[in-house]
C-alpha cells in the first residue's frame, strides 16, 4: 500500500479503457438535439443552465453559437453555486465571458435562492430577452423561452421555481437526483401574463463526443453522466481523490474518512471509510469490505459537497488566469500534449 507524502501531479488514464466504460449519448439525447434545433425558429431566447463547479467541462459554446447564430439572447445560469468554491465563482463568469462575450452569465443556487432573489433574477433575465430586437418574430406579442443544458444541472428545478413564482402552481416538472430525468421537450408553460411569456424545458444534452478523459470524469463526478458500471466507481473515486489533493482539500476527506494524514492511495481511503460505514459484502463464505460500494458512496458524498465546496475545473481557471493557455487548449493528456477540449 502506498503511503505518500507527495501527491500525483497527473492522473493515469492510460491504463483504463474509460471510453468503453462510459455511455453518455443515449438515443433520447440525439432526438433532444434535433427537437431543440427544430424549435429554435419559434424561440425568443435561450436560458442555458450549467453546473458552476464545471464552467468549462461539458459546455459546448459552438453548439449554441450555431443554434442561435448570435441573433437571440443567450443567458447562462451557473447553478449549484452553493457547492462551487466561492473563490472561483467570479473567475468562472469571467472565463465564460471572455470566451463568449455575447452571453449574459449569472450564478445562483436554485436550492437556496429565496422568492425575492428569484423574482429579481428572473426579472433581469426577462428584461434581456424582451429588450433584444425580435427580427422576424416581431409581429407576435408573446415570448417563448427555452431552457437547456447538460443533464442534472437543475433545468427542471428552475422551471418549477418559476411556476411557483409566477403561476402559483405546485411543482409539476420531475426533479431527479439522477441524470436524464427529462427525456423529451416539455409542453410550454405560461409563466408571465404581461408580457406573455412561455417557457419550455428540454432534455439534458451532451456533445456526442467528449474530448478528454478529464472532462468525462468531471461530468461523472458531478453526476451529469451516470455511473453505469459499478466497477468504474473505484476509478472515479480515485480521480475524485486526485482532484481533492490537487486543490488542497485534504482536511474534509480526512475528517470524514477518519484518516490521520492525507493520502494519495484510494484503497487506504476506501478501507478506512468502509470500516466506518460498515460497508461489507459476502465473498464466497466470508464477509469482506465492499470497496466498490464504498467508492460509490465516496463519489456521491463528493458530489453532494460533503468534502467542501469545490470547483472541479479550478485548474483550467487558474491556467487561464496565469496566461498559460492562449486558446482553448486546456486539458493535458497523458502523452503530455495539450489537447483542444471544446
Ligand atoms: N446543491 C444543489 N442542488 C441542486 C441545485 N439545483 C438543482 N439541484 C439538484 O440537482 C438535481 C438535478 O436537478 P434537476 O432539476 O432534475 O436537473 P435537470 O437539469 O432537469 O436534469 P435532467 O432531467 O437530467 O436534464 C436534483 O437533485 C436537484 O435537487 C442547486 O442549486 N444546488
Amino acid at each position: 500500500m502506498r503511503q505518500l507524502t507527495t501527491f500525483r501531479n497527473q492522473f493515469d488514464f492510460q491504463s483504463i479503457r474509460w471510453k468503453d466504460m462510459i455511455r453518455w449519448f443515449p438515443g433520447h439525447m440525439h432526438k433532444g438535439m434535433k427537437d431543440l434545433e427544430q424549435s429554435l425558429p419559434r424561440v425568443d431566447g435561450i436560458i442555458e443552465i450549467h453546473d458552476a463547479r464545471i464552467p468549462h467541462s461539458g459546455r459546448n459554446p459552438q453548439f449554441y453559437q450555431r443554434l442561435i447564430a448570435g441573433h437571440k439572447p443567450h443567458i447562462l445560469i451557473l447553478n449549484k453555486s452553493d457547492m462551487a468554491d466561492p473563490k472561483y465563482l467570479n473567475k468562472s463568469i469571467e472565463y465564460i465571458q471572455t470566451e463568449q462575450p455575447n452571453v449574459q452569465v449569472v450564478q445562483t443556487s436554485l436550492t437556496t435562492i429565496d422568492l425575492k432573489e428569484m423574482t429579481k433574477m428572473f426579472g433581469h433575465l426577462l428584461q434581456q430577452i424582451v429588450e433584444m430586437p425580435r427580427y422576424s418574430r416581431s409581429s407576435k406579442s408573446e415570448y417563448n423561452i427555452i431552457v437547456c443544458g447538460i443533464p442534472n444541472v437543475g433545468k427542471s428545478t428552475f422551471i418549477n421555481k418559476l411556476r411557483n413564482l409566477f403561476a402559483n402552481k405546485s411543482s409539476c416538472e420531475q426533479v431527479g437526483a439522477n441524470p436524464g430525468v427529462t427525456r423529451t421537450m416539455s409542453e410550454k408553460v405560461k409563466i408571465s401574463n404581461r408580457p406573455k411569456v412561455y417557457i419550455r424545458d428540454s432534455p439534458g444534452i451532451l456533445e456526442p463526443r467528449l474530448k478528454s478523459a478529464d472532462e468525462s470524469f468531471r461530468l461523472l463526478l458531478t453526476n451529469s453522466i451516470p455511473i453505469q458500471q459499478r466497477q468504474l466507481s473505484d476509478i472515479i473515486a480515485d480521480y475524485g481523490l486526485f482532484l481533492l489533493n490537487k486543490y488542497g482539500k485534504q482536511r474534509e476527506y480526512m475528517k470524514y474518512c477518519e484518516l490521520d494524514r492525507p493520502t494519495d492511495d484510494i484503497v487506504t481511503l476506501l478501507l478506512s471509510l468502509a470500516k466506518i460505514k460498515h460497508c461489507t459484502q459476502i465473498y464466497g463464505d466470508k464477509r469482506g469490505y465492499d470497496l466498490t460500494g464504498t467508492a460509490l458512496h465516496f463519489v456521491n458524498e463528493l458530489n453532494k459537497g460533503t468534502f467542501g465546496r469545490i470547483t472541479f475545473d479550478q485548474d483550467i481557471l487558474d491556467a487561464r488566469e496565469e496566461g498559460k493557455f492562449s486558446d482553448a487548449t486546456l486539458f493535458k493528456t497523458n502523452s503530455g500534449q495539450m489537447r483542444k477540449s471544446i
